[in-house]
């Protein structure tokens, strides 16, 4: 699904995550947090260890269940809380994630590795294998399609992991701190790439980042700071 530039794609609304730390203390993860994202854009999240931004991408990913609030996707269906299977589903369909670290099946290749999320979706596997090649094309890297994640280099493997995460052609592209593995040569590529995806494919795309070197690559960048966004501004810092 590539919805039109500008076109909302999500919205979060009041999110709070609460838990209970080892010592049995209460954290606030996040607080009070929305949060708008349209098709196309690009959005910077920015903020000190701790302050909440990798739970924020969990909860928009609905890979983590908020204690309250709400987190809607325009054009989806609605998606209850607590039906694993159909959050799963929706997951798989509609948003892809780039983490740290590629986490890539060790024993796949690189095109086996992006076209299984497919196969999975029941795209038969030639096909399949075939949209993978594509996508690893777009990422330059079908040179490496045959090769198995042990022998590609970090920026490679990552490389790969961005291609996986397009397969499914998902509205929402959620990256935590994609670059952090990377040299910054290769850091800014994967930058400059998911901002080509965001622009080309009209995905929203929400990226985690300690990286100042990228600010001006956002649209828009969010501080946050205890679980709470505290300031928003233009990528070239230039208040919204
Ligand atoms: N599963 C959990 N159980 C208890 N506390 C947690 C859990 N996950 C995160 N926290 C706490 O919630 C707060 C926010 O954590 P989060 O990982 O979202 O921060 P972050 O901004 O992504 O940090 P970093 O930049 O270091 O990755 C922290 O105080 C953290 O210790």
């Amino acid at each position: 699904m590539t919805p039109r530039a500008g076109t909302p794609v999500l919205s979060v609304r009041d999110l709070a995550v609460r838990y209970r730390g080892g010592d049995g203390a209460l954290v606030d993860a996040l607080a009070d947090v929305s949060l708008d994202l349209v098709a196309g854009e690009m959005l910077g999240i920015f903020g000190p260890s701790g302050c909440g931004k990798t739970t924020l991408l969990m909860a928009a990913g609905l890979l983590e269940t908020p204690t309250s609030g709400a987190v809607r996707f325009a054009g989806g269906p609605a998606v209850t809380p607590g039906d694993e299977a159909a959050l799963r589903d929706f997951r798989r369909r509609h948003i892809g994630f780039v983490f740290q670290k590629p986490n890539l099946v060790p024993f796949l290749t690189a095109v086996e590795n992006v076209a299984l999320a497919m196969v999975i979706d029941g795209v038969a596997p030639a096909e399949a294998e075939r949209r993978a090649m594509g996508l690893l094309a777009m990422l330059d890297i079908a040179h490496r399609a045959g090769n198995r994640p042990a022998r590609l280099s970090g920026g490679e493997q990552q490389r790969v992991a961005v291609a996986r995460a397009l397969a499914n052609d998902p509205m929402l592209i959620l990256a935590d701190e994609p670059t952090a593995a990377l040299d910054s040569r290769r850091g800014r590529q994967v930058m400059e790439l998911l901002l080509a995806i965001a622009r080309q494919r009209g995905a929203a795309v929400a990226v985690v980042t300690h990286d100042p070197r990228s600010v001006g690559l956002f649209d828009r960048v969010i501080e946050m700071e205890d679980g709470r966004v505290v300031a928003e501004r233009n990528g070239s810092g230039r208040a919204a």
